[in-house]
């Protein structure tokens, strides 16, 4: 097994593991997520809600935000896994915050609890995504 690959299946597992810590008393839908930085580190991260709906964290934002708390912006690789029937699809807040930390060609695997996988990139999920650049 190529070491990339070794590093994608303790993404796989993280993320999955991830789905026990999720806070969901209001949708009952786990989400999972482990980010992976440049110098070989793992952040993972699980939606949290809040009875206020509009005040949850999405598990991709959760591992992100972790993450750049702890002085971490160099991002590899991320892998986000939920209950769902098909590989799972980031939300729009999600898909701009991977935008404003990761490369446009940083890999992102959607996948789900029985093996399905989609192997996607920053830039495919949020075409045109609103940058910094933009604010000239
Ligand atoms: O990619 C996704 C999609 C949804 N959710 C969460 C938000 C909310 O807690 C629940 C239902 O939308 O799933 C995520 O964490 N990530
Ligand atoms: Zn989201």
């Amino acid at each position: 097994m190529h070491s990339t690959d070794q590093k994608v299946e303790e993404l796989i597992t993280k993320a999955t593991d991830m789905l026990e810590k999720a806070y969901v008393p209001y949708s009952h839908f786990p989400v999972g997520a482990a980010l992976l930085t440049k110098d070989g580190e793992i952040f993972s991260g699980c939606n949290i809600e809040n009875a206020s709906f509009g005040l949850t964290n999405c598990a991709e934002r959760t591992a992100i935000f972790k993450a750049v708390s702890e002085g971490k912006k160099v991002f590899d690789y991320l892998v986000v896994t939920g209950d769902t029937d098909g590989p799972i699809s980031p939300c729009g807040a999600c898909r701009q915050v991977l935008a404003e930390f990761c490369g446009p060609d940083m890999p992102v695997l959607l996948t789900n609890n029985k093996g399905n996988k989609q192997l996607t990139t920053v830039s495919e999920l949020l075409p045109g995504a609103f940058k910094s650049e933009d604010m000239v």
